[in-house]
């Protein structure tokens, strides 16, 4: 045999065997998949098998042993409180049934996303149910938002925590004790039942005689070791149902994995709990994907010409960055902008920290800038844009700090702004956590996707079925030119130039290889960011790799050969890299997608009303611009919200007097129509009320707030 053979079979035994590997691979995350798969089942039928086969599972994909979304004892009564006291006009997705199997005295589990709306699944039951409900919350910032929201709605909901005085706290013994004073719902941090004594001797008094109504522990992710958030006093909160096991206990997450569910039922000794496990969709979010400028001043450029654009009237948003340091920086630069925005990072002292918080709560700030430090505790529902200057460091990772837009459930937008060189400054920071570099990739994956819908990539992240997007990211909204090329001698010189360099013992930083690169000719006829975006698709594809090193101030990332290069040194590969054709989609925005609300005037002023109200009781108003608002609210707020409709009634009557007929007729009907969208939230339009408003003007939202009395 002569030696090339020898050295030609060797490297076609090479790369067989790395296709194995890759099968392997693929195998054992299969394997873990149906171990997963097999211990739920597992604990479902032992749920089922102890409980002689009634309510067991419902949602999690199991299937529903029980209904609970029948007709029960409670209906009329729950519809009531639904809408006369929260002025909350239809039931999301689950609520009802969530809501009808704590009255039914079940232990729940809820996993519902961000803003879907888990507070009422629990509130609502605490009203209907005799007795005191216990929430136990994480954040001091969280429980006085909840307070102040129920007590601004007339419900007896009171906290105890450091910053409760002597006076109410006395109230609270009182009420638990003996039943004395109005206490329906009760917070508390899980310090308090794990370290104060007395107040667990009250709560057990008020369980005795029988008046523990329920036990909700929010943000349940807290109580895992596997969850984002571990707060090690939520171990501890199992002790509720030890001491309380005849009182339902719901559990409430936005996103917990299948190992954090598990965990956290054993914790919280709720194994038979059933399961409601709402979808992770947020239909009003619009995801969009920009290229990042690689000059500093021309992203804050773009940022600031974003907000400016699309929110001027002091809408809130977050502005996402890398490092605290660029948090400052990028909060400065936006300033100079002219956009009212301050920084807030893990370096800051609590009290700067609160400040901003409260500052940006209360909409006198529009914009934070923050690290990922920023994080539980924003209870705001109405931030309506969320931008990443940098990328995160996994798809769950962006999913959650882009869900912080739109809790309110109206369209709101999340920018991430993405360039190759961001991501070895990720990889150098993550590659040392469990399957860090994996998470990382399927982030750049996204974000270099320019055609496949972008939710389509959520969905295959938390395995859940495709449901559509209604053109709700940049993807689906524009059929923008996107050039497919085929650059396999690209790679294929890459990989070679690679090789020599690894034969002559160097490395080469990502940014060095693409400018050898460019230096080659061969280089020429793609652009610097193309062949920068070719080098991250060849490390996401393994046919290249990163490598770390440590130096005493930093750890670099250097670009190697990986498992499948030898493949495209062969010719084997055909690689293509997509390439954004003629149009800007830098300028494409949901507003352009026509998703999002026309402000017409008569929308601002209601907005800003609705700004003043919530400012002053305690947020509880967003919703309420819904179609229906409740009779409370009705009586609270109804006489100034006609004050301001009648005030744009004379000023459109006014307007229109100098307008022709028709026009007149085609502004009124694009105002209702955003009325409508704004109203509803969630796009329910209710033709015949539209028509209705089109005829008589004036009457515009009397029709809508008069609900009650038709
Ligand atoms: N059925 C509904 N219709 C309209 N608005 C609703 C409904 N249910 C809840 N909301 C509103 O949605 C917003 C978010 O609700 P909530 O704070 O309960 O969300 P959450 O699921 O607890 O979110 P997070 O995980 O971020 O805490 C609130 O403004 C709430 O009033
Ligand atoms: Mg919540």
């Amino acid at each position: 045999m002569e030696t090339e053979d020898i050295l030609q079979e060797l490297l076609n035994v090479e790369v067989e065997l790395q296709e194995v590997q890759e099968q392997i691979n693929a195998l054992i995350g299969r394997q873990e998949k149906l171990q997963e798969r097999k211990s739920e089942l597992k604990s479902v039928l032992e749920a089922c098998g102890s409980d002689s086969g009634s309510a067991s599972n419902n949602g999690g994909g199991v299937g529903a042993v029980e209904d609970y979304s029948g007709t029960f004892d409670w209906d009329a009564e729950a519809e009531d409180v639904r809408l006369n006291v929260f002025g909350i006009s239809s039931y999301r997705a689950n609520q009802r049934e969530i809501i009808n199997a704590i009255m039914s005295g079940r232990d729940v589990l809820v996993i519902m996303a961000a803003g879907g709306g888990k507070s009422l699944c629990y509130q609502l039951p605490a009203i209907l149910r005799d007795g005191i409900a216990l929430v136990v919350s994480p954040l001091l910032s969280l429980i006085q938002d909840q307070v102040m929201g129920l007590t601004a709605l007339g419900i007896p909901a009171y906290m105890l925590t450091s910053t409760t005085s002597k006076e109410d706290e006395k109230f609270i013994y009182k009420a638990l004790e003996k039943g004395e004073g109005e206490l329906k719902i009760l917070y508390v941090t899980p310090e308090k039942v794990s370290k104060s004594k007395r107040f667990v001797s009250k709560l057990e008094k008020c369980h005795h005689s029988g008046r523990l109504s329920l036990i909700a522990i929010d943000e349940a992710h807290c109580c895992s070791q596997w969850g984002h958030d571990f707060r090690p006093d939520y171990k501890n909160l199992g002790i509720l149902k030890t001491q309380f096991p005849d009182v339902p206990t719901v559990a409430l997450t936005a996103t917990a994995t299948w190992k954090v569910q598990i965990d956290l039922m054993e914790m919280l000794r709720i194994p038979k709990c059933v399961k409601f496990v709402s979808t992770v969709n947020r239909p009003n979010l619009f995801y969009m994907v920009r290229e990042k400028p690689s000059v500093g001043k021309l992203v804050i450029d773009e940022i600031a010409e974003f907000i400016r654009g699309s929110y001027p009237n002091n809408e809130s948003g977050i502005v996402y960055c890398f490092s605290r340091k660029e948090c400052e920086q990028v909060a400065k630069e936006l300033r100079d902008r002219g956009i009212s925005a301050d920084y807030y990072h893990a370096d800051m002292d609590v009290k700067a920290r609160e400040r901003v918080h409260m500052r940006w709560s209360n909409g006198k700030l529009q914009v934070i800038v923050g690290t990922v430090a920023f994080g539980m505790g924003i209870n705001k529902p109405d931030v309506r844009f969320v931008i990443h200057h940098s990328l995160s460091k996994s798809m769950e990772t962006y999913y959650q700090e882009s869900g912080r837009a739109g809790r309110d459930g109206l369209p709101s937008e999340c920018l991430l702004f993405f360039r190759p060189g961001d991501v070895p400054r990720q990889s150098s920071m993550v590659f040392y956590e469990n399957s860090g570099l994996q998470n990382l990739y399927d982030i750049v994956r996204y974000c270099q996707e320019k055609r496949e819908c972008r939710r389509k990539a959520f969905f295959r992240h938390f395995a859940e079925p495709y449901q559509d997007c209604n053109g709700m990211c940049d993807n689906c909204a524009f059929s923008s030119e996107v050039k497919e090329v085929d650059v396999t001698r690209h790679a294929k010189s890459i990989v070679s130039t690679l090789h020599d360099v690894q034969q002559n013992d160097q490395k080469l930083t990502m940014l060095q290889l693409v400018d050898k690169m460019k230096r080659k000719e061969l280089g020429s006829d793609i652009k610097k960011e193309e062949m920068e975006h070719l080098v991250i698709q060849l490390i996401v594809k393994r046919i290249l790799k990163e490598e770390f090193q440590h130096t005493a101030y930093a750890t670099n990332a250097y670009v190697a050969i990986g498992l499948l290069g030898k493949q495209v040194l062969q010719g084997k590969s055909v690689i293509k890299l997509d390439i954004s054709g003629g149009q800007n989609r830098k300028a494409r925005t949901m507003k352009s997608a026509k998703c999002t609300l026309m402000s017409s005037d008569i929308e601002n002023k209601l907005d800003e009303l609705r700004k003043e109200l919530a400012f002053i009781h305690g947020g509880i108003f967003p919703h309420s611009l819904e179609k229906i608002i409740g009779k409370l609210k009705t009586q609270k707020y109804g006489e100034r919200i006609l004050e301001e409709i009648k005030k744009c009634s004379k000023f459109e009557q006014s307007d229109n007097d100098l307008m022709s007929e028709n026009t007149a007729a085609k502004r009124t009907s694009e105002e209702t129509k955003a009325w409508d969208n704004g109203v509803k939230g969630e796009g329910q339009i209710n033709e015949n009320r539209a028509a209705k408003r089109q005829k008589t003007k004036k009457a515009l939202v009397l029709i809508d707030t008069s609900e009650d009395e038709e």
